[in-house]
């Protein structure tokens, strides 16, 4: 446990503890081997109007988050999913989208012992278009049974004709389209993380899929850290992977998204990186 509040502390939300950077691996990438500024640094407007995001997940060395679209994949050892136990109990929701949640039918929770249901963080699910069959999934049992909150589901829909709807397994909350896009579906990331911050949530933990974390990734204002398990495996071609949208300046390619003030540290077999994003120059 120790270990891993040195790695992790300075890369959660602010109300989590002191803040100081240990065991960092120096190379020459932009602010290695130096203490992370404090969370929120600088209070930009968005940063108030919205909760401090987490994204973390599992890769593989081939960048892989699971060997074939839907199926669900482990890539943590014991050791590293101890990690993410101990980084859901430092977040007030855990957010995935409706691709993770139908396949993987998670539990969202945080499994150490003894943590109390007001200590477990929210589970919260994008689903623009009720996919997800919340009525007999793991998270709404797990709610019945006061071993996690009930999750709360982000559909598409016009707020003023519908009104949030509650039940004791799970809460349905409707957040307008993106007007900027095509699709009828797609609901703008700042919106999301509004209504979650009006709801009370100040940290969110994105955990995935593949979608969200690559969307995200393309908008580093919006991320304040990215902590990713890196699993010495190969998952092989065919698997999905995480890769942010090409960025192309001037008709040339760009990296598409750069950490800094990194630090990496190894639980069991796996190794951890914790960052945070670099904005665009
Ligand atoms: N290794 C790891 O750490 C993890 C692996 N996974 C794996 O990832 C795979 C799932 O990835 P994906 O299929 O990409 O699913 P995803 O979980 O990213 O969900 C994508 C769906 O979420 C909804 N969505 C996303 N952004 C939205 C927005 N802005 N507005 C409205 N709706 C939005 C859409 O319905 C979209 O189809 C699974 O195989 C799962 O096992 C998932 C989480 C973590
Ligand atoms: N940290 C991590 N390592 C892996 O190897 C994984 N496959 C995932 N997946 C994420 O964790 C969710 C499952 O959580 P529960 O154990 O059911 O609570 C899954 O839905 C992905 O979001 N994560």
């Amino acid at each position: 446990m120790a270990e891993v509040s040195e790695l992790a502390e300075p890369y959660l939300p602010p109300a989590s503890g002191p803040r100081e950077l240990q065991h960092v691996c120096k190379d020459d990438s932009e602010g290695a081997g130096q203490p992370p500024p404090p969370a929120h640094q600088d209070e930009s407007q968005s940063a108030q109007e919205r909760p401090f995001v987490t994204l973390t997940y599992a890769s593989s060395l081939d960048g892989m988050i699971s060997l074939s679209p839907g199926l669900r994949t482990t890539l943590s050892g014991p050791e590293t999913k101890n990690v993410t136990h101990y980084l859901r109990l430092h977040h007030d929701a855990i957010l995935i989208g409706v691709g993770t949640a139908i396949p993987d039918d998670p539990s969202l929770n945080c499994r150490y012992p003894s943590v109390s249901l007001d200590s477990q963080p929210r589970p919260v699910v994008v689903d623009p278009r009720k996919r997800f069959d919340v009525h007999g999934s793991k998270l709404a049992q797990l709610a019945v049974q006061g071993m996690g909150k009930a999750p709360w589901l982000i559909h598409a829909g016009d707020r003023k004709g519908l009104d949030e709807t509650k039940e004791l397994a799970f809460e349905r909350i409707y957040i307008d389209s993106d007007r900027d896009t095509t699709s009828p579906s797609v609901i703008a990331w700042p919106l999301i993380l509004r209504a979650l911050k009006q709801k009370g949530v100040d940290s969110v933990m994105i955990e995935g899929g593949a979608t969200i974390i690559s969307t995200l990734l393309c908008m580093p204002e919006l991320v304040d850290s990215v902590i990713v398990t890196i699993a010495p495996t190969w998952l092989g071609q065919g698997g999905v992977s995480i890769a942010p949208a090409a960025t192309v300046v001037d008709r040339e390619r760009r990296n598409s998204a750069t950490l800094k003030q990194t630090a990496w540290r190894q639980f069991g077999a796996d190794a951890v990186l914790c960052g945070r994003m670099r904005l665009a120059d």
